[in-house]
């Protein structure tokens, strides 16, 4: 029976989470692929601390070529986050014959271009289904089932971390701080989590987003962002006393003459409104297709195990590909 071969870089929270999925799992994905899946090498700085999984020691290494020129690994799975060396290590990869799969918006953001002509250069397959709504099969289906459509609109909530910290604030009273250290505590937040709170991470993902529907690419640092910061409990009692709920909403679409606008921003939704009511660290986002209409993709967008498995899907259509 064959072995698809893992290299995994980064053993942190999505590390650990698409780890532990796959063991949970194993049996079911090797039924499903008739193969082994095995995580031969893992590139991490801390090889003692407790993640709650056993990982035997001579998988760690602190050397990315290790990995690269390993000609027996199949598929590198990037999962340090950041752009850099993130972005450096795909390439070698890439360029080393890897498939690759990567939950990393930032790289995949600032260098789309190059990350993707470089994977059709070198033949091999780069996905990148977590990257954007974590768990939620967004990115598939819209170059999958979606794809005849001419898009129109994109709209919704993009990030966890600040969603769990409007919800926290405005259900359960938690101040800003307090919310954002539970978000953290529960590993949706990104390691720098100013990326998160100041829009930074949904704009990263509204430009993969827009490069897939409307193969337009907007670097983020050009799309007009505000992020969370500046909204304190009384702006969130102020939007209840209008019948409303602030949301950070990333938003792109196609205007009456075919210009593509965008914006990162919390908004007032009205409490009746769908998104008003995506609560913690769930997503939602709305889709329009010209053949299609609305489409409403929900489901959580951060934290490990559902980010694990996104992640691991990928992971099982490359090795369907190898395989076959
Ligand atoms: N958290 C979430 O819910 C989601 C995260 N993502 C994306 O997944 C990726 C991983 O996120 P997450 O797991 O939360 O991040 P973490 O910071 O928890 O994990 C990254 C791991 O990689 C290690 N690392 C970073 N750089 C290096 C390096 N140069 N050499 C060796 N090891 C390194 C870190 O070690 P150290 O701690 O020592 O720095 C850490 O253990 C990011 O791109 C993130 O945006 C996507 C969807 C959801
Ligand atoms: N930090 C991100 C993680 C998932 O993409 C978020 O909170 O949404």
């Amino acid at each position: 029976m064959k072995t698809i071969k893992i290299g995994l870089l980064g053993l942190g929270n999505i590390g650990t989470g698409t780890y532990k999925t796959l063991e949970m799992n194993r049996s079911e994905i090797e039924s499903t692929l008739n193969a082994k899946v095995e995580i031969v090498k893992i590139l991490e700085r801390d090889t003692e601390r407790d993640r709650g999984i056993t990982v035997p020691k001579e998988k760690f290494t602190s050397d990315p070529d290790e990995i690269f020129q390993d000609p027996e690994i199949d598929i590198v799975i990037e999962l340090l986050g950041g752009i850099e060396p993130a972005t450096t290590f795909m390439l070698s990869a890439l360029k080393n014959g890897k498939h690759v799969v990567t939950a990393n918006k930032a790289a995949l953001a600032a260098n789309y271009h190059e990350l993707i002509n470089t994977a059709k250069e070198n033949n091999v397959i780069l996905r990148f289904e977590a990257s954007v709504g974590g768990g939620i099969p967004i990115l598939g289906t819209l170059t999958g089932p979606l794809r005849a459509n001419k898009f129109e609109e994109v709209m919704g909530i993009l990030n966890g971390t600040t969603n769990y910290i409007l919800t926290m604030m405005t259900k359960e009273g938690l101040d800003y701080e307090t919310a954002l250290k539970d978000a953290q505590e529960q590993g949706f937040a990104e390691a720098d989590p100013t990326a998160d709170v100041e829009g930074i991470d949904a704009a990263n993902k509204l430009t993969i987003l827009m490069a897939l529907m409307f193969d337009k690419y907007v670097a983020p640092k050009d799309i007009p962002t505000t992020g969370i910061t500046e909204i304190t409990k009384e702006k969130i009692e102020e939007a209840r006393s209008n019948g409303c709920k602030i949301k950070l909403i990333a938003h792109a679409w196609r205007d009456e003459n075919d210009e593509i606008k965008y914006e990162v921003r919390p908004m007032y939704i009205s409490a009746t409104h769908p998104l008003a009511n995506i609560n913690k660290e769930f997503n939602a986002v709305f889709v329009k297709g010209n053949a299609v209409d609305d489409v409403m993709f929900y489901g959580k967008g951060a934290g490990p195990l559902p980010t694990g498995s996104a992640v691991l899907g990928d992971v099982i259509d490359i090795s369907m590909m190898i395989l076959k």
